[in-house]
């Protein structure tokens, strides 16, 4: 059976894909404590610790490395730690025990900057534009993107970063139409990326919403992604907003 790690497992991404992984030996960890893991071997520390990170990765198959500030308008200070020595600390870890994959959460907000400036009507953005983030967070989504790509070109281990839209049980506002990410889409992404014959790869995490401007069709071609629902669903019932895209642009409080 294969051993996975889900990191960040007390947090809302992983309630939402905790369902889509069963049939595997699942090891979970998080800062807080973590419950409704039934069956998986729990732990609790902190992934800034290269022991605690160490302890975690040891005989893994894969990581799906969730834990991060998920906060896109919160200060580097509260970045700084789980969005970018979190990363280092569990990716370097990966490595040196030998693990084959790691899955790492990534963002829309990484490329939030072309949406805030507005896309021509029909235009998509293509994943191998280059990353614009709107806000320090997506900054830091960025820089865990480029250091994963340093690991997997510098060593055995497999670094695929998805970069995950809205992640909610329902659109709520407008801004959710464009990139909003079903938990059973989440759970068909996540399934495929760990299982997928790829090195390194960055892939958008969305649905197939009518309204997208994320274009998926790397994952598709690459991992087998084949997102099932749509936010044009509920166009008819969410309220007007942003979806929390692009509102920091250009702030970062110390
Ligand atoms: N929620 C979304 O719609 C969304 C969209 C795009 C990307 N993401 C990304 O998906 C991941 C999960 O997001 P979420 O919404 O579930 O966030 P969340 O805050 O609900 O869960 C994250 C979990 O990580 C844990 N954590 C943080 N730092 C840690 C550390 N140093 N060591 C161990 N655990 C730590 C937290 O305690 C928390 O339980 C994040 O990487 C986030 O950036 C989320
Ligand atoms: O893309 C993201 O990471 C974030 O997107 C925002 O719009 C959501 O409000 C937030 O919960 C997510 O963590």
């Amino acid at each position: 059976m294969t051993a996975v790690l889900v990191t960040g497992a007390a947090g809302g991404v992983a309630g939402h894909l905790r369902s889509g992984l069963t049939g595997l030996d699942l090891r979970v960890v998080d800062t807080r404590e973590v419950a409704g893991w039934d069956g998986a071997e729990v732990r609790t520390g902190d992934l800034t610790d290269p022991d605690v990170a160490a302890a975690a990765v040891e005989g893994m198959d894969a990581v799906v490395h969730l834990a991060a500030n998920p906060h896109p308008g919160a200060a580097w200070s509260e970045l700084r730690g789980p969005n970018a020595d979190a990363v280092v600390t569990l990716l370097d870890a990966a490595r040196k025990a030998g693990v084959g994959r790691v899955v790492l959460a990534s963002s829309v907000h990484a490329v939030g900057g072309y949406v805030a400036d507005g896309l021509p009507a029909g235009t998509v953005i293509d994943p191998a534009w280059p990353a614009r983030p709107c806000c320090a967070y997506g900054a830091t989504k960025v820089f865990a993107e480029a250091y994963g790509r340093s690991v997997a070109d510098g060593g055995e281990l497999s670094v695929l970063c998805l970069r995950l839209g809205g992640v909610l049980a329902r659109p709520t506002d407008t801004g959710n139409l464009i990139g909003w990410l079903a938990p059973s889409d989440l759970r068909r992404l996540v399934l495929a990326a760990l299982e997928a014959d790829v090195r390194y790869g960055c892939y958008f995490g969305v649905s197939a919403n009518t309204r997208g401007v994320f274009d998926y069709a790397n994952a598709t071609a690459e991992l087998g992604y084949r997102p099932e629902l749509d936010s044009e669903a509920y166009a008819a019932d969410v309220t007007p907003g942003d979806g929390g895209l692009c509102r920091w642009r250009g702030e970062s409080t110390p």
